[in-house]
């Protein structure tokens, strides 16, 4: 049977479908007093749910969902003195705001296939019509997180209910790419 276990309350009820112009917004923290406010010029691509346990979850959610956009694309706008950085030696630099702990966005700086692109929580914009979750990453990380090794058939199951295909790291597309970029780089891919 699929679990009872809330994967995430954007899709606990199904996932809506985006708008096909969906062409950014504003991302805001929880705060009722300075919330923090980031602008997104332009779509966002990869969203996905989450089940690591660095990416910011809702309370209550097993996943969070996270997407990517371009960094030239991120514009902190209002109140990012109350923004800290999570771990400054993760790969994704996520910047949560220091009161309500939800993460604003999230830079790879380093050399890696992701450089260049932000991690955010499509969740946390105000407008409606963001690009909707495909698939589901790190799924057996959630057992990190505190879920029963046994209850984890019925989170693979209430996943592919939904429609996000589980998988225990990121997508074959994804794989792919960083798979790619790193054979690239070290020559043994030519083309
Ligand atoms: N089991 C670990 C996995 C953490 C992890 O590798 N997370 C991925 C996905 S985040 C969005 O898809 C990752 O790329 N992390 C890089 C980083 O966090 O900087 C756990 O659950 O902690
Ligand atoms: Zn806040
Ligand atoms: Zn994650």
């Amino acid at each position: 049977m699929a679990s009872q276990i809330s994967i995430h309350p954007a899709v606990d009820s199904g996932v809506k479908k985006g708008r096909a112009d969906f062409s950014g917004g504003t991302l805001v923290c929880a705060c009722t007093d300075r919330p923090v406010k980031v602008a997104v010029k332009g779509t966002i691509a990869h969203n996905h749910a989450c089940g690591c346990t660095k990416c910011w979850k809702p309370q209550g959610a097993a996943f969070s969902i996270v997407a990517v956009a371009p960094h030239e694309s991120i514009t902190v706008l209002e109140n990012g003195d109350k923004l800290q950085i999570v771990d400054p030696d993760a790969l994704i630099r996520r910047h949560a705001c220091k009161q309500c702990g939800v993460h604003l966005y999230g830079p790879v700086e380093r050399e890696h296939a992701f450089k260049g692109l932000d991690f955010i929580h499509p969740e946390r914009f105000q407008e409606s019509g963001w690009p909707e979750p495909t698939f589901a990453a790190f799924v057996s990380s959630i057992i990190e997180a505190g879920t029963k090794p046994s209850d984890m058939a019925g989170v693979r199951a209430r996943l592919r209910e939904l429609g996000l295909e589980p998988y225990d790291c990121l997508s074959p597309a994804l794989m792919d790419f960083i798979a790619t970029w790193v054979a690239r780089k070290s020559g043994v891919l030519k083309e």
